[in-house]
């Protein structure tokens, strides 16, 4: 009937234009209706934490395990940034050898530095075979191993290092075209932000990755409204470690952080799923730096990983009120990521947000 009747009057009693204006007013409508059903089954979620804590290698797992992965073009395209990583990581590691005054135990490598870092090919940010060997001369040597040891906690851009220089021969070929670990554990920040949609059952997740770096995190603000779930990551491996800048502790950093976000009244209605990451690195770190020494609070057994992860998750899970929606996970998103975890945080979201409207709850 409401397709014959308009107001009581019979449609085709009125005229052209009025009758062009009903159609259109009703053409409106459906596209309201149609973006309202996608605004429902679009799931937003908000990858926020501190600086080279790995938002960004989780959202690579994600898009390798549940988006369309990555092309070879798509993979070929990583290969500067890798040879970037490496020559960037070997300039910090010259300057911090003066720097720190550490001699190379063979002085035949101080000949070897210089050359390399004079070579006009560096300015050109292609690494081919002629540095393989200048690299591995240097990272053999007893005095470069023990300033390694010392910058590593400062420098998280050498994180990588240790990987690729092991796969200096692959990395240098002509043909090289970047493996999903080599994806994985290049290191660039995020600048901008960086949106991935995933369709997952009848719902599209999508991912929001922001910067850490201090100056993006004024950013994260314009992000923070119709948030299903908040996907906060932190490294569980930063409890030695202290920020260039203002030489505070990055763990106190990343905690206090996490407590701005567990307490933003914008982020209220939103579930948090805190991934506590680079569980590879905590497990080898812990056999030499023990955690006591920076949170004098640890009563955990030293050099034992699981009491430390406890410890860690605990220092976390204090900042969170008991009416928060919280789910915890320990990853190395350089690894396999068991998602399941995503859904589980986005299911109770909806169902409580759902029963809060009809006043259940
Ligand atoms: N070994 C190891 N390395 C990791 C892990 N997660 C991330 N990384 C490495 O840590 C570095 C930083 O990771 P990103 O994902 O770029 O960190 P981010 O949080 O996006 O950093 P910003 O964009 O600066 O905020 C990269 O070199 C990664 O390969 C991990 O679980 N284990
Ligand atoms: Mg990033």
């Amino acid at each position: 009937m409401g397709d014959y009747y308009h107001s009581g009057c019979c449609i085709c009693c009125l005229s052209k234009n009025k009758r062009n204006a009903i159609a259109k007013n009703k053409e409106i409508d459906l596209d309201f209706i149609e973006q309202r059903k996608r605004e429902r089954r679009e799931i937003k979620l908000l990858v926020l934490g501190s600086a080279e804590s790995g938002k960004s290698t989780l959202l690579k797992q994600i898009k390798m395990s549940h988006g369309n992965g990555y092309s070879e073009d798509e993979r070929r395209g990583f290969s500067k940034l890798v040879h970037q990583n490496i020559f960037l990581s070997m300039k910090t590691m010259t300057d911090a050898m003066s720097e720190l005054r550490i001699p190379y135990t063979n002085p035949q490598n101080q000949v070897i530095e210089t050359l390399m870092l004079v070579s006009p090919l560096i300015s050109t940010g292609h690494m081919c075979g002629i540095f393989v060997e200048p690299i591995r001369h240097l990272w053999a040597d007893e005095g470069f191993k023990n300033c390694f040891k010392l910058c590593k906690k400062n420098h998280r851009h050498l994180t990588s290092l240790e990987y690729f220089v092991d796969r200096l021969d692959q990395i240098t070929a002509n043909n090289y075209i970047p493996t999903i670990q080599d994806i994985l554990r290049v290191q660039s920040s995020t600048n901008a932000i960086a949106e991935l949609s995933i369709p997952m059952q009848i719902f599209t997740f999508r991912f929001i990755n922001v910067g850490g770096q201090r100056g993006q995190r004024r950013k994260w603000i314009h992000h923070f409204e119709n948030v299903t779930t908040v996907i906060f990551v932190a490294s569980l491996s930063e409890y030695d470690e202290f920020l260039e800048e203002n030489n505070k502790n990055r763990m106190e950093e990343s905690l206090s952080l996490f407590n701005s976000v567990t307490s933003s009244p914008w982020l209220a209605q939103s579930s948090i799923l805190l991934l506590l990451n680079k569980k590879d690195f905590l497990a080898k770190k812990i056999q030499f730096s023990h955690l006591k020494t920076f949170f004098p609070e640890f009563t955990g057994k030293i050099q034992d990983a699981d009491d430390a992860m406890k410890f860690i998750l605990k220092s976390y899970e204090r900042n969170v009120t008991p009416d928060q929606l919280i789910y915890s996970q320990f990853i190395c998103a350089t690894d396999f990521i068991d998602t399941k975890i995503f859904f589980d945080a986005v299911k109770d979201t909806i169902l409580r947000q759902t029963m809060a409207n009809y006043e259940v709850i």
